[in-house]
């Protein structure tokens, strides 16, 4: 099943402001995230992108402006029915390090498992192939606190998907990841988003690899939206130096078309 990018948007922030005390850190934000559509938001250090997730997923509240989850405010839902229909992955997860990889990834079912104190079948063979998509089998029955740093994070990215959530936030959810497991890691996302209708919004410094793999890209820069749209309209120069304040050049990526950003160095320094 290909999920069409006419269907209507399953969240939707709009106007959105926040601030931190007297300290504004967005301002006017707005979005859609479509199922089976993946959305990145992309911008520099303390521009407001993790803050954004934390409004979008229902866990902090605007100061003004709205998110709407299927047109519904989120914070007139009740919370269980949110946590069930929206999954985020954290910056830094939190794990509990005497847990094996399997009981955490088992843990992530405990909304869907309607007061069952046991797993049964389905839950393990759900978690079972959460950790073949994130490539984990092998740890199974590791601990947690035993992984290296891309472990975890593909251990923290099982728990949310064996959740089946409609609505999938991800903060830098590639930033421990080796070169082979951020292709691999956001082409599974790709094809949880076409082939099941998830809705994927993430945060990455990454913008080749969201460029290679992101319907639509959000530039967020002092809490403000500077672009948002295919990553084509994006990704300029001219856009990425508002934002940077660095001089880039672009040019297409060999394997899909996709615009690619190079950093342009200062020159060598002298001796
Ligand atoms: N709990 C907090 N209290 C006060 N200020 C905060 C808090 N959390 C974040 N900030 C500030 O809000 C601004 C936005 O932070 P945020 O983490 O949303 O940015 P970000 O774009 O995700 O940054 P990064 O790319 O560095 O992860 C920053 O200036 C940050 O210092």
């Amino acid at each position: 099943m290909d999920v069409s990018a006419a269907q209507a948007p399953l969240l939707i922030g709009r106007d959105l402001h926040f601030a931190y005390g007297q300290t504004p850190v967005l301002e006017g934000v707005g979005l859609e995230v479509r199922p089976g559509r993946m959305l990145c938001v992309i911008g520099p250090n303390g521009g407001g992108k993790s803050t954004l997730l934390g409004l979008l997923s229902g866990l902090v509240r605007p100061a003004r402006g709205r998110v709407l989850l299927d047109g519904v405010d989120i914070f007139g839902l009740p919370r269980a029915q949110v946590a069930r229909r929206v999954g985020l992955v954290s910056q830094a997860p939190q794990l509990a390090p005497g847990l094996s990889a399997l009981e955490t990834v088992l843990a992530g079912r405990f909304a869907l498992m309607g007061g069952r104190q046991f797993e049964n079948q389905a839950d393990l063979a759900a978690a079972r192939q959460a950790m073949a998509l994130t490539n984990i089998t092998h740890l199974a029955d590791r601990p947690a606190g035993a992984l290296s740093g891309g472990e975890r994070q593909r251990l923290a990215l099982a728990r949310a998907l064996v959740a089946e959530p409609e609505l999938l936030f991800l903060d830098e959810p590639t930033s421990a990841l080796d070169l082979e497991h951020q292709i691999s890691i956001m082409a599974m996302l790709e094809r949880a988003c076409r082939q099941k209708g998830l809705g994927v919004c993430l945060v990455s410094h990454d913008l080749n690899l969201a460029a290679l793999f992101c319907d639509q890209l959000l530039l967020l820069a002092g809490g403000k939206a500077l672009a948002c749209g295919p990553p084509h309209a994006v990704l300029t120069p001219a856009l990425i130096q508002k934002a940077y304040g660095l001089a880039v050049t672009i040019d297409a990526e060999p394997s899909r078309g996709r615009p690619r950003v190079t950093p342009l160095a200062p020159p060598l320094p002298p001796g």
